[in-house]
């Protein structure tokens, strides 16, 4: 089945986190499973926060990127259209929250689990559970916002 991410234009396709044009960066995979999206990720070694665990970094990376890939979904199919259909939905992250439950083990799949809580005109409010071993270890709350024709149309100067 394609994933969410895989119908992402090519122009929005370079995110750390998601972009599957980008060699360096995780590259999540995010599937519905009824009214659940589900992703799945290995994190590496070299993930470590204290050896034998997950750096909490990664963590709240995966359910941002998790979280705004549902919110994407969620919007297209509360207006029964496909993902690949235009005008295009994608979302950026106006807020995360992540509540760090238990120390997530770093050897194993972890599996993160979505469900759009709200959707209202351009927002769409997604909470999520990042389990390793079957055991919730994080949970967090994410606001997306469909991302405005002119992000990053002006950004702030360098600094000197
Ligand atoms: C690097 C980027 C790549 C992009 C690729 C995209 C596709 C791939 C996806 C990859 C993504 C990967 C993840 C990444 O790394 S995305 C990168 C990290 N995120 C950003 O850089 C976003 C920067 N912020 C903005 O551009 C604007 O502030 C946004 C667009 C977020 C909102 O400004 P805008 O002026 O457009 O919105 P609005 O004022 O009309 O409000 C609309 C609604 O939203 C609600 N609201 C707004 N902010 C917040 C907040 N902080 N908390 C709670 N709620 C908030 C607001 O109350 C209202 O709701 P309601 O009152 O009507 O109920």
């Amino acid at each position: 089945m394609d994933a969410f991410q895989d119908h992402y234009p090519d122009a929005v396709a370079h995110c750390f986190g998601c972009g599957r044009l980008n060699a360096h960066g995780h590259q999540i995979k995010t599937v519905w499973n009824g009214d659940e999206t589900v992703t799945r990720f290995t994190p590496e070694p070299y993930h470590t926060a204290i050896p034998g665990f997950v750096y909490g970094g990664l963590v709240a990376s995966l359910i941002d990127c998790h979280s705004t890939a549902t919110a994407a979904a969620a919007m297209y199919r509360q207006d029964g259209r496909g993902l690949d259909t235009l005008p295009p939905f994608r979302f950026v992250t106006g807020s995360l929250h992540v509540d760090y439950l238990k120390p997530t083990p770093i050897d194993g799949a972890l599996e993160i689990r979505g469900r759009a809580v709200e959707i209202k005109g351009r927002k769409v409010v997604v909470e999520t559970e990042l389990r390793a071993g079957g055991v919730v270890t994080a949970r967090g709350t994410v606001v997306a916002v469909q991302m405005p024709a002119d992000f990053g149309a002006a950004p702030p100067a360098p600094h000197r």
